[in-house]
């Protein structure tokens, strides 16, 4: 019996707890992994920590996260700067690199007047921009596939979509004013755990939250219309006056028709069902030299020839495809890491993700070997990964996707989604019973790790009003 139950030790859970904490108000969280931090992943992989997770943080004024930080010295801006590298030699760089940017361009400053998907709106617009520009022959239209190709490939990263017809053009997110993209200077994005839960900059004025997180503890059944309770996978009970859910959209999809007692209101099931939530793959790749020049690899964003698109899956058949393609398709990108001077990290996005999560790491490497021998072969004397890190964000029970995003479905609802998805619960005696938090319930801070501190501050806030 303690006053609240936080289930879930990620950002949002560990920001609900050090509110409560500092209240003195008392709380357990139960956490299904072995460990904190959810979708924030850092780990050690040779010098310094990498991310498997949240990388960077996003904006600086009035963000939450950003003001718990600022004077610690722990992030500097990201050089994110994009180049754009071609599988064929003959590609006209200079013709391909002004496409890209209008594309981006057309994303950034032009707005359909109704409700459509990133896919159909800049599929639609760019064809009529190119032709208004450059008119129409077979040159141009094969530079605008292919340029769509790889401006798809961004739009996939930042929202995580499988698809970018899922994905609303029209959407709610707040771009926060300040630096877009701040890195952690090599010691990972999970030290804001830490900074929360005042184990950091001085450990003793630590928090007592570490004590009271129980791991591999997976909940089933939460009650919420009487007593609060919830019971767990290994047959455990709690009971409680208050309930924090803070599990991802993914679980939430995959698991409200058995997770609730009773079921929730239809207009929660709606939704968490409207809501898009999948997965990018990304796989840090250790080399025993650097053999890339680290300017040029900041980003360096992958543009494939139709040729050599068709040639693919005969040139590497190891591995799943569907239709002619090749999983092969689905890396889209590299960064270098500043402290982490031997290694890259591979993004791949796009349909094939999935299944891309169930390949052995010696057919990732191999299959990463030959696009990187592929694009920068000519350049560089490219050597294979002697190791690799990564992480099934899709298939893992406890997250089933990467970060939440609007569709064009979560969009025609009444209210903003990811409000109703916050509302809490109240049971019929009066009490508030089962409060939501994460990412995905935060209207204008979805996807990132500043929406769900925040997120957990909020439903933190309720429950302690409710003791003054
Ligand atoms: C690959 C990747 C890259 C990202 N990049 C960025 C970035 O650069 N910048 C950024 O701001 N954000 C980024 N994000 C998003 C960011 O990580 C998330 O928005 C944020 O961390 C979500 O925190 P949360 O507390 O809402 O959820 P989570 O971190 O998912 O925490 C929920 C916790 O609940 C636990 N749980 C789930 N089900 C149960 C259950 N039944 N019982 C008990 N426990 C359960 C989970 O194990 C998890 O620990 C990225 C995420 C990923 C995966």
């Amino acid at each position: 019996n303690t006053t609240v139950i936080i289930i879930g030790a990620g950002a949002a859970g560990i920001a609900a707890a050090s509110l409560l904490a500092e209240h003195g108000i008392s709380f357990v969280i139960l956490e299904a992994e072995d460990r904190i931090g959810g979708r924030i992943f850092s780990t050690y992989f040779g010098e310094s920590k990498v991310d498997l997770g949240a990388q960077w943080s996003h904006g600086e004024q009035n963000n939450t996260m950003y003001n718990l930080i600022k004077d610690l010295d722990l992030v500097k801006p990201s050089d994110f700067k994009k180049n754009l590298y071609y599988s064929a030699e003959n590609f006209d760089k200079s013709f391909a690199s002004d496409l890209y940017w209008l594309c981006k361009k057309i994303f950034l400053k032009e707005k359909p007047v109704e409700e459509m998907s990133v896919g159909s709106f800049i599929e639609k617009r760019f064809r009529e921009r190119v032709e208004e520009k450059y008119g129409n022959d077979e040159k141009i239209s094969k530079y605008v596939n292919e340029i769509l190709i790889t401006f798809m490939h961004d739009i996939l990263v930042q929202r995580g979509a499988l698809s970018w017809f899922d994905v609303s053009m029209l959407n709610d997110y707040d771009r926060l004013k300040g630096q877009a993209y701040l890195d952690w200077k090599g010691c990972g994005h999970g030290i804001i755990l830490d900074v929360m839960m005042k184990r950091y900059p001085n450990l003793s004025e630590e928090l007592p939250i570490a004590e009271n997180i129980i791991f591999n503890k997976q909940v089933n059944k939460i009650r919420w219309d009487g007593p609060p309770s919830v019971q767990c996978t290994d047959g455990s009970e709690y009971f409680t006056s208050h309930i924090i859910l803070t599990a991802s959209l993914g679980v939430l999809k995959h698991n409200y028709r058995s997770l609730f007692h009773p079921v929730l209101p239809q207009s929660k099931i709606d939704a968490i069902n409207s809501l898009g939530i999948a997965s990018v793959f990304k796989v840090v790749l250790e080399f025993s030299n650097r053999w890339w020049d680290p300017q040029s690899f900041k980003t360096a964003a992958l543009c494939w020839d139709t040729a050599d698109l068709k040639l693919l899956h005969d040139e590497f058949p190891k591995g799943r495809m569907k239709n002619n393609q090749s999983w092969l398709e689905n890396l889209c990108e590299f960064h270098a890491l500043d402290k982490n001077p031997n290694m890259l990290v591979a993004w791949f996005t796009g349909e094939f993700v999935p299944d891309i999560e169930l390949l052995p790491d010696s057919t990732i490497i191999e299959g990463i070997m030959h696009v990187l021998v592929k694009f920068f072969g000519r350049q560089y004397k490219v050597t294979k990964p002697v190791g690799l890190l990564r992480n099934n964000w899709n298939s893992n029970q406890h997250f089933r996707g990467v970060y939440s995003y609007e569709t064009v479905e979560s969009r025609k609802l009444n209210e903003s989604a990811a409000l109703i998805l916050s509302k809490p619960l109240i049971s019929r005696d009066g009490n508030l019973s089962l409060l939501f938090a994460g990412e995905a319930t935060s209207p204008t801070h979805y996807a990132t790790v500043h929406g769900a501190i925040e997120s957990g501050y909020q439903e933190a806030q309720r429950i302690i009003q409710l003791s003054l």
